[in-house]
C-alpha cells in the first residue's frame, strides 16, 4: 500500500541516540519503512532492544526520527488533529489509587477536551462496556490487576480514537488477561479502528494480530499479513504424530513415489520470527 494511503508510515526512518559521555551514538531504528493501512490490527514484533518502543514514541511523537519521516493519518504525529485521533495505553499505567474509576474517566475526558455532558455519557458507557459497573464508584486502589486491565481499555477508548497504541499488552498478564485482550483488540477491528501492538509473545500476537512488523538490533527484517508471511517462510511443519524421522522420510517417498501429495501446513509466528532473526545474526557476523 502507498503510504498516502496509510493510517501510519514510516519512510526510511533511522533513530540515533547519542550515548552521554561516550561521544558515540547508538542506532535504535535503522531506515525502518512500513506502512499501516486503516482498519488493521499490527503486532510490532522483537527482541529486547530491537526498536519496539523507538517506533511506538515516534508514532506518538514523543521522539523525533534522526532522518526519514513520520506520518500518523497523513500529518505529522504533533499535529494536533492527528493527536486527538490516537489513544495509546501503556503496559503498566499508574493510575491514582484514590480516585474512583468514574472520576478517573472524568478526569481523562477532561484531558481530552470532551465537554461535561459527553464525558459524564462515554465515562459510563465505556465503563459498563468493559463490565466496570458496579465497580466504577470504587476507589481503584481495590482494583484487582484484571479490572485496570479492563479500566485501562475503558479509558483508552474516550473520545473515539481512530488509532488505538497498546504497549505489550499482554506482558504479564493470565491466559485470561491474554484473551480480553483478543476480544477488545478484535471488537477494535470490527469497529472499523486501527490498532498497534508491540510484544514479545508470538503465539499471543497471532491470533490477533492480521499484520507483524518484525525487529532485531532496530531493523525491520519483514513486514506484512500475518498469511502472507507465513506463505512464504521456507520452514514449514508436517503434521504426522508417532513417527520418527527416518519413517517420514519412507513416507515422503512412498507417497511421492505413488504420485501423492503430503499435506503440508505453515509454520507458526514463532517459527518466521526464529529463522529471521537467526539469519538476520548471521549476516551480521558474515564479513
Ligand atoms: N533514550 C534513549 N537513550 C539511549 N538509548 C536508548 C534510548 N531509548 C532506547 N535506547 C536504545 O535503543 C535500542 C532500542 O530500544 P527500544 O526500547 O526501542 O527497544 P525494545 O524493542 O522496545 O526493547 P524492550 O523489548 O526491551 O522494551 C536499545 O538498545 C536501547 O538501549
Amino acid at each position: 500500500m502507498e503510504p498516502s494511503k496509510s493510517v501510519i508510515a514510516l519512510e526510511s526512518v533511522t533513530k540515533d541516540f547519542s550515548l552521554a559521555g561516550k561521544g558515540r551514538v547508538l542506532r535504535a531504528l535503522d531506515k525502518v519503512s512500513l506502512s499501516i493501512p486503516a482498519n488493521s490490527v499490527f503486532g510490532l514484533l522483537g527482541p529486547n532492544g530491537s526498536g519496539k518502543s523507538t517506533t511506538i514514541r515516534l508514532i506518538l511523537g514523543l521522539c523525533k526520527p534522526s532522518s526519514g519521516c513520520v506520518k500518523v493519518l497523513g500529518s505529522d504525529p504533533l499535529d494536533a488533529n492527528a493527536r486527538r485521533k490516537m489513544a495509546y495505553l501503556p503496559d503498566s499505567p499508574h493510575y491514582h489509587r484514590f480516585l474512583t474509576a468514574r472520576e478517573l474517566m472524568r478526569f481523562f475526558g477532561k484531558l481530552i477536551g470532551l465537554n461535561s455532558k459527553l464525558r459524564e455519557i462515554s465515562s459510563r458507557d465505556l465503563l459498563v462496556r468493559f463490565g466496570l459497573e458496579e465497580a466504577m464508584d470504587r476507589r481503584i486502589g481495590t482494583f484487582s490487576k484484571g479490572m485496570l486491565q479492563r479500566l485501562g481499555f475503558a479509558q483508552a477508548l474516550l473520545g473515539d480514537p481512530e488509532v488505538i497504541v497498546l504497549d505489550e499488552p499482554t506482558a504479564g498478564v493470565d491466559p485470561v488477561g491474554t484473551s480480553l485482550v483478543g476480544e477488545f483488540v478484535g471488537q477494535l477491528k470490527k469497529d472499523g479502528k486501527t490498532v498497534v501492538l508491540s510484544s514479545h509473545s508470538l503465539a499471543q500476537l497471532e491470533g490477533i494480530c492480521d499484520r507483524i512488523g518484525i525487529l532485531n538490533k532496530g531493523r525491520l527484517l519483514a513486514s506484512g499479513l500475518v498469511s502472507d508471511l507465513l506463505k512464504d517462510d521456507k520452514a514449514q511443519n508436517l503434521r504426522v504424530e508417532g513417527l520418527d524421522t527416518e519413517s517420514i522420510q519412507g513416507l515422503r517417498d512412498y507417497v511421492e513415489s505413488k504420485g501423492g501429495n503430503l499435506e503440508f501446513c505453515n509454520g507458526s509466528l514463532e517459527d518466521l520470527f526464529r529463522n529471521l532473526v537467526a539469519k538476520d545474526e548471521k549476516e551480521r557476523l558474515a564479513p
